[in-house]
């Protein structure tokens, strides 16, 4: 019998702690230069989180400075991280952007249930595993996140879904409320963690918020395997060695 597969060690830096007024050359850069895996970019709407970032049209202006990546889950791939109130409502806008993950909060998710249609538009009405299978009708990988306030076991019935078109390409488990870079990293989240690489070894697993150099460690141990990092990275005055470090930590502890 062959052993299981060990997802990937990945390095996404949250360009929410970007220099936005060059944001094409910090994102080409920070892949091709600074050895990134992917970006982690943090879209806001003001309503489900106190702040507001941007939305698909800046994510088709930075696609036109980062390549595509080549396979599923390569260099380039553009992790976007959805906290906003109705996720269903940018699937399109997203996919024609160039996002290749797209991963929604499971609170927005159950809760945009009652948003209804409005007339001539889409229809906004969702449930995660609903959500999941219009994400992967429009060519891109799903990721479902917790905020720290969510427990674990909402997960389980998404996860265990047998049909596989319906089940997570990734789960982002939040190691910070949602909302701004450079906050602290909440380590009570990590038994999540734990509890979702205990059942899925194989699951992409990423935590996001407060991560760097001194906070990556207890992660990996935990079992996550895709690392965001905002302000540790785009902070540094040398980048690339912040994303080697990380990547370092992270293949030390591959599997454990
Ligand atoms: O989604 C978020 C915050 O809501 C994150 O992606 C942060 O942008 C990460 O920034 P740092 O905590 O690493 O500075
Ligand atoms: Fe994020």
């Amino acid at each position: 019998m062959s052993a299981p597969q060990i997802p990937t060690p990945i390095i996404a830096p949250s360009i929410l702690s970007a220099d936005f007024a060059r944001l094409g050359a910090e994102c080409s850069e920070t892949i091709e230069r600074h050895g990134a895996d992917w970006l982690h970019i943090d879209i806001m709407d003001g309503h489900f989180v106190p702040n507001i970032t941007f939305g698909a049209p800046v994510v088709t202006a930075i696609r036109s400075h980062v390549e595509r990546p080549s396979n599923k889950k390569g260099r380039g791939t553009f992790d976007c991280h959805l906290m906003v109130a109705e996720p269903k409502r940018w699937v399109k806008d997203f996919q024609a952007a160039g996002c290749d993950l797209y991963c929604f909060h499971y609170e927005a998710a159950i809760n945009s249930t009652a948003a209804g249609s409005p007339a001539g538009t889409t229809d906004r009405r969702t449930s995660p595993r609903e959500l999941i299978r219009f994400i992967h009708e429009h060519s891109m990988q799903a990721g479902i996140a917790l905020k720290p306030e969510t427990p674990v076991d909402v997960l389980w019935e998404i996860l265990e879904n047998e049909v596989e078109e319906e089940r997570p390409d990734m789960v982002l488990i939040m190691t910070v409320n949602p909302g701004f870079g450079g906050q602290t990293f909440m380590a009570s989240e990590l038994p999540k963690v734990r509890a979702v690489r205990d059942r899925y070894p194989t699951l992409d697993i990423e935590v996001d918020g407060g991560l760097g150099p001194k906070t990556i460690g207890q992660a990996a141990d935990a079992g996550a395997n895709v690392i965001v990092a905002g302000s540790a990275v785009f902070g540094a005055q040398d980048p690339g060695e912040v994303i080697r470090g990380l990547r370092e930590v992270l293949v030390g502890r591959k599997g454990g």
